[in-house]
């Protein structure tokens, strides 16, 4: 019995991710709402399943236990996931702080970019409402990971891209997405060019999509999939099941868990993407990583350096 809401359900991720999750027999209420197209969408999807509710924001967010944010414009060629702060920065504080107001023990989780930035400015909106848990809020990075899986397996065909796991750290944009492919379980052989040109691919994969798309947008349907998945996490863990996902999250949710990951090159940054087991509240702990070699850990410095910026700039604009 889990109530979803989808703020931003009518666009390219928006749609397709309801549809999915209209699959999941554990949601039992699934309210959808965009500032466009709603009504079109709900209308459609009723007609080969039920509870839906479009239309008012403070409606749709209330008695929820999961909310899941594909709001805000995508990317088009040549522009940077930064470059869509200006406008997805403000959707972010708007949707939140009606979560908070309506149902501030709801999961969040935000698939608007920049990430590293609009989960940011989430924690402020919800500490300034005074409902701040950073167990429950999470940036959702699952693209990364299921990109790491996919590309792996273009590589060495052997590799069962649904059962290899590679663990992703870092953040949500080019060099600020770590892929530790020294770490993948089952272990996978690879060469120093063939770990050199995963990373790049696993880093820009967005930009393959966003060029392919040559200006009609950015990946949806690859973060539709990635975005049920996600959900379907929380879900079952909501349900007491142990389930493992990487995702950008505070690291305060789990201060002892942290720690590993500070050593090794997160510092005193505030958000990052780790693997965290999932539970009822949330975020259960961070899972701890084993040691990366040495080009993962000079890897995690780079992406260290961009994330201090993209997190005091979504600090920032969350505080104003
Ligand atoms: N975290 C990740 O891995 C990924 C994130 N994204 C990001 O997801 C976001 C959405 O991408 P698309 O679905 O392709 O864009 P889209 O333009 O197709 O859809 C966005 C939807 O948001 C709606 N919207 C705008 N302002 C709103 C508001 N205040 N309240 C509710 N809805 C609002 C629009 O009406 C539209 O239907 C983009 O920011 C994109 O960069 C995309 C792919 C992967
Ligand atoms: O590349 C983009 O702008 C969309 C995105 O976050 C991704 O596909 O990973």
């Amino acid at each position: 019995m889990v109530s979803v809401a989808i703020l931003g359900a009518a666009g390219g991720i928006g749609q397709p991710l309801s549809l999915l999750l209209k699959l999941n027999a554990k949601v039992t209420k699934l309210n959808l709402y965009d500032i466009v197209n709603v009504p079109g969408v709900a209308a459609d999807i009723s007609h080969c399943c039920h509870q839906l509710a479009g239309g008012e924001l403070d409606a749709a967010v209330t008695g929820i236990d999961l909310a899941i944010i594909p709001a805000g414009v995508p990317r088009k060629p040549g522009m940077t996931r930064d470059d869509l702060f200006k406008i997805n920065a403000g959707i972010v504080r708007t949707l939140v702080a009606a979560i908070a107001a309506n149902s501030p023990k709801a999961i969040v989780a935000i698939i608007s970019n920049p990430v590293n930035s609009t989960v940011p400015i989430a924690a402020e909106v919800l500490k300034a409402a005074g409902v701040y848990d950073p167990k429950r809020l999470f940036g959702v990075t699952t693209l990364d990971v299921v990109r790491a899986s996919r590309f792996v397996k273009d590589v060495k065909g052997e590799a069962d891209a649904a059962e290899l796991r590679v663990p992703v750290v870092g953040g949500h944009s080019g060099n600020t997405i770590v892929p530790l492919l020294s770490l993948a379980q089952p272990a996978v052989e690879l060469s120093e060019k063939e770990v050199a040109d995963l990373t790049h691919r696993i880093q820009f994969g967005g930009d393959e999509v966003v060029k392919a798309k040559d200006g009609a947008g950015s990946a949806t349907l690859s973060m539709a999939y990635a975005g049920a998945r996600f959900a379907d996490s929380v879900i079952r863990a909501l349900g007491g099941e142990t389930v493992v996902e990487p995702t950008f999250i505070s690291l305060s949710a789990d201060a002892e868990g942290a720690k590993e990951i500070q050593a090794l090159g997160a510092g005193d940054l505030e958000f990052f993407a780790v693997p965290v087991e999932l539970g009822t509240e949330g975020v259960k702990r961070i899972v701890p990583l084993g040691k990366p070699n040495d080009y993962e850990l000079a890897a995690i410095k780079v992406a260290a350096d961009e994330l201090k910026d993209s997190i005091a700039k979504g600090v920032e604009f969350g505080r104003a």
